[in-house]
């Protein structure tokens, strides 16, 4: 069987990337890769850090040449950061170096899955909800644009998610073919 290109995850935050992302990559065999952790492992701080020190514009410049260095691996599962297709060369590698899966899930569904994280600067000290809204008003087209697929997260186990991004990653490629 044809081997999957490079997956890349998208989406807002709480959505289910890094944690679909790693069952994926595990199911798929393959590496796994998160850009949060890959630029608080390069940095060797916490990403509140960078946010309070250097600012969100520090953060996505380090962000940018992160997404830069793992679209250019070879089979590979990345799970991006939320805000990472705010950059338009990152929205470029992203489209030109794999497949790219945009992971949906509703308000509730986000302001439920981030409650208890204090490791999300943009929603600290902040109404969660109206913040959230705010994002994906401004980011929905940009993560549309860049997807080459769209999947809900939203009442679905992680499992269930990975199973389906599998079957539709692979139609994707196989267009013909029945679904296995
Ligand atoms: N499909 C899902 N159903 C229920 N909870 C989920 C699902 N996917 C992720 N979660 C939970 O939501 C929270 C945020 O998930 P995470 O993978 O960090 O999202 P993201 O990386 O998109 O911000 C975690 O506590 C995770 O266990
Ligand atoms: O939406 C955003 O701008 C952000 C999302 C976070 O990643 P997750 O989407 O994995 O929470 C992280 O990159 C940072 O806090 C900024
Ligand atoms: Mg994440």
């Amino acid at each position: 069987m044809q081997a999957l290109p490079n997956i890349f995850l998208i989406g807002p935050m709480g959505t289910g990337k890094s944690t679909i992302g790693r069952l994926l990559a595990a199911e798929l065999r393959r590496p796994f890769y998160d850009s949060d952790h890959e630029i608080e492992s390069r940095c060797g701080c916490g990403i509140p850090w960078i946010f309070d020190v250097e600012g969100e514009g520090g953060f996505r410049i380090r962000e940018a040449d992160v997404i830069d260095r793992l679209t250019s691996l070879d089979e590979i599962v990345l799970a991006t950061g939320g805000g990472a297709v705010t950059n338009a060369t990152s929205r470029q590698y992203l489209r030109e170096r794999g497949v790219v899966v945009y992971l949906s899930t509703t308000l509730d569904q986000q302001i439920r899955r981030t409650a208890r994280d204090r490791n999300r600067p943009l929603l600290q000290g902040t109404d969660r909800r109206e913040r959230l809204r705010q994002l994906m008003a401004e980011r929905e087209p940009l993560y549309l644009s860049t997807a080459d697929l769209v999947v809900t997260t939203d009442r679905r186990s992680p499992r269930a998610v990975v199973r389906e991004i599998k079957r539709r990653v692979r139609r994707l490629q196989n267009p013909l073919e029945q679904d296995a």
